[in-house]
């Protein structure tokens, strides 16, 4: 029914469309039946163009409507994949990055991948679904054109026949959908494979702990759901298929000794079971497909729900944007009270960045510091406004940062957190010199002899060592040019002499040209170029001052 809705929804012209050609074909299809009966009765007096013309005419019309109503629902298929892959892009693109790190990247990915294309095969049942439950409908009329009685008959053994496939059927619904779930375990046990592999290589007892305990333990769940859905639906088609042998069976044992009825109606009647038997089989041959993609219409529509957009991101992928943003300026950036929480749900444990208040000022430079784990790089995600702070406010130049205008001030920031991304192409960027800019950036971060820029602003390569991309990720800082830069310990990957040029030339060289800087390092021989330093601990702030004032307290 959901998968129908949405066929639907998607268009109705086109969904009304097919379901007119599907119906048409079964009309035509079960004419047919009627053609059959009529040539196979001795009583009927008709001739070979009776019966002829009609056969050839009726064959070729549910052949060509059959063809259309396959077209058609092809096209909407199609659309319909297309919709759903953009509809969950933009979700992805615009849910809070909170809501996004909650949700987990492998449910993600197995919506993304698997459920789509599960989709996309229940999609594709759809045609044979709607031509056959048509040509049933078209039969059982043509059943009740030929005896009232006999066609009571077949609609109880259908609803009889209904209602024992549905039974089992919906245990193995049930199966699928812990199929479904199970799935998604095995799926972020295959991520591991990938992103655990050199640890996975290097020990021996490890592997092949992952391998027993993860990889096979799931995947034989997995199989064992999966195996009990398929032969629940067996159970439900063997029981389906079995009531139509005992229909012919009492309509040609027993009815002929107790009703009146004539040979006609009985040679017809036993003809429509025959002729519906197949379709009725493809038909529900075909339901554990659109059951299972309806199961992944759920999922999806789950992994919507969750990751609500932002409301105000959602515009920014239809209304027209600048090809170039003009770049924000600001004097100064006050965060008042600002706090997060994270909630680890499985072990009821929270950990609380802030409340913290602070500034940063145009031109400023400002180290923060502090251990593992005490915040700094929680606190950066709340200043770029990549967390919207719970309590406490942000204001730009004494302006508070609201909802609406949370998407605005994270323009003012460049930002290279330690798990940052480097895109093979230069996007949404598009000033007059920008390969030459992009060229001289190259030179300047010593990697013009890795990478070229090409016209269409694609990058050589991005496969290179983890220094490497860190500079890529700085040159598309540079041509961002953004306000504010923000290095989540940008330098930690360097070798000594280009971590000396970062801290002693590149980071001065951005103050100079009126940006303000936010460093977050442990390399404490560089803390005293900044203006300012400030230390978090379990999340609060437990000092911000000048590095000398810093050190006078130290010493
Ligand atoms: N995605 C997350 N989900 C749940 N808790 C998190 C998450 N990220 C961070 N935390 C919690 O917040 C605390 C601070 O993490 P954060 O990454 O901000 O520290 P950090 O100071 O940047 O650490 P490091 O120097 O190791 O990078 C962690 O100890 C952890 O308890």
């Amino acid at each position: 029914m959901k998968l129908l809705l949405l066929l639907l929804r998607s268009s109705k012209k086109l969904a009304l469309l097919t379901i007119l050609f599907g119906a048409l074909s079964g009309a035509a299809s079960a004419s047919l039946v009627g053609i059959i009966n009529k040539a196979l009765n001795p009583e009927a007096d008709s001739s070979v163009t009776d019966i002829a013309l009609p056969f050839v005419g009726l064959t070729l019309g549910t052949l060509f409507t059959r063809m259309g109503s396959n077209f058609l629902l092809n096209m909407l298929q199609q659309d319909i994949l297309l919709n759903l892959r953009l509809w969950l892009s933009r979700h992805l693109l615009t849910t809070p990055l909170r809501t996004m790190e909650e949700a987990g990247a492998h449910r993600m990915l197995t919506s993304l991948m698997q459920d789509i294309i599960t989709l996309g095969l229940g999609v594709s049942a759809m045609p044979e679904v709607l031509i056959n439950a048509a040509v049933v409908l078209a039969g059982l009329c043509y059943m009740a054109w030929l005896s009232w009685p006999l066609f009571l008959l077949i609609l109880g053994v259908l609803v009889v026949g209904q209602i024992l496939y549905a039974v089992p059927a919906g245990i193995g619904t049930r199966f699928q959908m812990m199929a479904r779930e199970q799935n998604g375990i095995l799926f972020r046990k295959f991520m591991a494979l990938t992103e655990g592999a050199k640890e996975l290589r290097l020990h021996r007892s490890r592997r092949r702990a992952y391998y027993d305990e993860e990889l096979t333990t799931n995947a034989r769940a997995l199989r064992q759901k999966h195996l009990k859905s398929e032969n629940f639906f067996a159970i439900a088609n063997g029981l389906g298929s079995l009531i139509y042998i005992a229909v012919i069976g009492v309509l040609l044992l027993v009815i002929p000794r107790f009703t009146t009825l004539s040979h006609a109606e009985l040679l017809g009647a036993v003809l429509v079971v025959l002729y519906l038997q197949q379709p009725i089989n493809v038909v529900t041959s075909m339901i554990p497909h659109v059951r299972r993609s309806e199961v992944a219409i759920s999922q999806i529509e789950k992994l919507g729900a969750k990751l609500t957009p932002e409301s105000t991101l959602v515009k920014t992928l239809s209304e027209n944007l600048p090809a170039q943003e003009t770049p924000r300026d600001f004097e100064r950036i006050d965060v008042v009270g600002v706090t997060h929480t994270y909630k680890n749900e499985k072990d009821n444990e929270k950990f609380t960045v802030g409340p913290i208040s602070t500034s940063l000022s145009k031109g400023e430079l400002v180290f923060i510091i502090g251990g593992n784990g005490s915040g700094k790089t929680s606190f950066a995600k709340l200043l770029t406004g990549l967390y919207m702070p719970e309590a406490g406010e942000i204001l730009v130049d004494g302006k508070t940062v609201t909802t609406e205008t949370l998407d605005d001030y994270r323009q003012h920031f460049s930002a290279i957190f330690f798990d940052f991304h480097v895109f093979d192409r230069l996007l949404g960027l598009s000033s007059p010199d920008l390969l030459e800019k992009a060229a001289g950036y190259l030179k300047e971060l010593q990697i013009d002899h890795k990478v070229t820029i090409g016209k269409d602003g694609k990058l050589s390569t991005t496969t290179l060592s983890q220094g490497q991309r860190k500079r890529l990720a700085l040159l598309a800082a540079y041509l961002e040019d953004r306000p504010v830069y923000l290095f989540d310990e940008w330098a930690a990957d360097q070798d000594p002499q280009f971590r000396e040029v970062f801290y002693k030339k590149i980071l001065p060289d951005l103050k100079a040209r009126g940006k303000a800087v936010v460093v977050i390092s442990h390399d404490d021989r560089y803390f005293h170029l900044g203006d300012r330093i400030l230390q978090l601990e379990f999340g609060q702030v437990v000092s911000d001052a000048r590095p000398a004032e810093k050190r006078a307290v130290s010493a």
